[in-house]
């Protein structure tokens, strides 16, 4: 029998605070997607086959670039919060893909702060997980903005979040997390074979960081990495770099749009994912390793 064949997608967008122009930018590339008919589609437009495609979109997927106070009235508003979790569950079925919202803003527990937390819809349109981002962007960036300070409206999330689908093991992180590579160890030590990174980098530390740490992550955790990103300039000037990447466990970059709306795809290979981490078994050679060092 043919090797069922799974496929690894990242849109980038351009998103504006508008959730219903953002769901038809996310439909019309999961259109182009889908229609490609190429054999990184394949699987999501045979009715009959097991789905075997994760599509990530970016952090602030469905409202990006307008008042953070925006944000927090979307996330305590049940009415706009049940249009967001259908309007993505819909696409998630109609398209027949893993769909992973790269962010959300979701209610805290204080009205004054909403969580930035990733949602994974089923092809069947069911949420079937979700992470809420660990660290927060309080930072100075030498660029039009200058001061961000993601907490004054964001609450930190508290835990880890892997997800078993048939086919892997899907490791969740969003954006600044990815400077943390003590997360995405957790990750791989909780068996993720697959991390993805859903952003809205700024352009600044994105052309001097962004794909050195996502090389990183994938190369020190020999594991693969989705990572889906704004980009453009938004509604508030602010300015996003893009460049969203596939990237192999071996730090291969499978797939980039650097620049525009687009979407890019690569396969996902579990023998390379093997062949990888047995040629180089730093997993078993890690002599922080607390529970190693403790056995000898
Ligand atoms: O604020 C929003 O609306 C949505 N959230 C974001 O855009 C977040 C927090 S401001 N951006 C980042 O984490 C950028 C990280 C980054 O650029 C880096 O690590 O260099």
């Amino acid at each position: 029998m043919a090797k069922q064949t799974v496929c690894l997608s990242a849109v980038q967008m351009c998103a504006i605070p508008d959730i219903d122009a953002n769901l038809a930018q996310i439909a019309e590339q999961l259109t182009v997607l889908t229609n490609k008919g190429d054999s990184h589609a394949a699987a999501s437009v045979t009715s009959n086959a097991e789905v075997s495609h994760i599509v990530l979109l970016p952090e602030c997927c469905l409202y990006f670039g307008g008042k953070e106070q925006d944000q927090l009235l979307l996330a305590h508003n049940a009415e706009q919060q049940a249009k967001i979790f259908q309007g993505l569950a819909a696409l998630a079925e109609r398209y027949q893909v893993y769909l992973l919202a790269g962010s959300l803003p979701t209610p805290a527990n204080t009205i004054d702060k909403f969580y930035n937390t990733s949602c994974l819809f089923s092809p069947q349109g069911k949420l079937l997980g979700d992470y809420q981002k660990l660290h927060l962007f309080d930072v100075s960036v030498a660029d039009n903005e200058k001061n961000y300070q993601e907490s004054r409206y964001t609450a930190a999330g508290e835990q880890t979040s892997c997800i078993a689908l048939p086919f892997a093991q899907l490791g969740l992180s969003i954006c600044y997390d990815v400077r943390f590579p003590e997360l995405y160890r957790q990750l791989a030590d909780q068996g993720a074979d697959i991390i993805t990174v859903p952003a809205a980098f700024t352009r600044v530390t994105g052309k001097a960081h962004w794909q050195t740490l996502l090389q990183a992550r994938a190369i020190e955790n020999q594991v693969y990495i989705i990572a889906a990103g704004q980009e453009g300039v938004h509604a508030n000037g602010r300015e996003t770099w893009g460049h969203s990447m596939i990237i192999s466990p071996w730090g291969e970059i499978l797939a980039e749009q650097e620049a525009g709306i687009g979407v890019i795809s690569a396969d996902f290979d579990p023998d390379l994912l093997a062949q990888v981490r047995n040629s180089i078994p730093v997993r078993q050679h890690n002599r922080f390793k607390t529970e190693l060092i403790h056995d000898e």
